[in-house]
């Protein structure tokens, strides 16, 4: 089995701080902010790109939802018009629905204007791991349409590298023998430590096997060490057959929201997407 070289340093394009500003609700009280205030926080300022008579892409996960909520609030309030939403996943279009944003999907609407999504992790490049709400096919389509991507999380989801976190890096992998799919993961990453496990529904406890909007399953990877070269990783993980998709996403963040204690952060990526 292929093993996949390690540069240390990325080779992909550094980011660009345009500003670091604390927000009027990250400086009024920090100490007293929530994971969850966080989220919302990064949520509202991403919402403040969307303008009138654009396709959204609307992500998944505890942080994009808050998004949906605000551009459902500003539909209301007529500050915002003529959206169209285009949910990530089979959550965010029952949420949308509920709370009457007009939707489509990519068959009707390939171009998207703008996506707003949640990551697990944000390397300093502005690679992300997503997925671990097991959104991450219909999300990688979605994001992959836009024409800026823009990644809403709190500060708990910068590493310094993919993996970094040493939670989980999911893998959607057809549920015809997926202990095969995982073992050949496993392989391909052996020198990074990686070790593999079935994503289990709920809390983990049913035993039953997590089961995507697309019915495939998930085997999560976990890594020891540096994955090293992404772009080889990508592409080794995907020449697998009965690989779907994996939750890294290369270069495809145009801006990233990073709420913290301190304020908030809008990175955007140097020369775009
Ligand atoms: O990729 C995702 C779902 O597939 C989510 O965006 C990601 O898991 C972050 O979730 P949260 O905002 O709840 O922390």
């Amino acid at each position: 089995m292929a093993t996949i070289s390690l540069p240390q340093s990325p080779s992909l394009d550094s980011p660009q701080t345009l500003m670091m500003a604390p927000s009027s609700s990250s400086s009024t009280a920090p100490s007293s902010l929530t994971q969850d205030d966080l989220k919302k926080i990064a949520a509202y300022k991403a919402v403040e790109f969307v303008r009138s008579g654009m396709v959204v892409g609307l992500g998944t996960g505890s942080t994009a939802r808050h998004a949906v909520d605000r551009i459902a609030e500003l539909l209301d309030q007529g500050e915002l018009r003529d959206i169209i939403g285009i949910p990530t996943s089979s959550t965010t279009h029952e949420q949308a629905l509920a709370l009457g944003i007009p939707l489509s999907d990519l068959d009707s609407h390939p171009v998207v204007d703008l996506a707003i999504d949640g990551a697990d992790e944000v390397d300093p490049f502005l690679n992300l791991v997503k997925g671990r709400g097991g959104s991450l096919l219909r999300e990688k389509m979605v994001e992959g349409a836009c024409k800026e991507f823009v990644v809403i999380v709190d500060e708990s989801k910068l590493v310094d590298y993919l993996g970094g976190s040493l939670l989980a890096m999911p893998v959607e992998v057809i549920k015809f023998c997926w202990k095969f799919s995982a073992e050949r993961l496993r392989a391909l990453f052996e020198y990074a430590g990686c070790t593999t496990r079935l994503r289990l529904s709920g809390d983990g406890k049913e035993g039953e096997p997590y089961v995507t909007d697309n019915g495939n399953y998930v085997v999560d990877l976990y890594f020891k060490r540096e994955i090293g070269d992404l772009s080889a990783a990508s592409d080794a993980i995907l020449r697998l057959a009965g690989v779907v998709e994996h939750g890294m996403f290369l270069k495809m963040a145009s801006t990233v929201i990073v709420a913290g204690k301190h304020g908030v952060r809008v990175i955007n990526r140097e020369g775009g997407r």
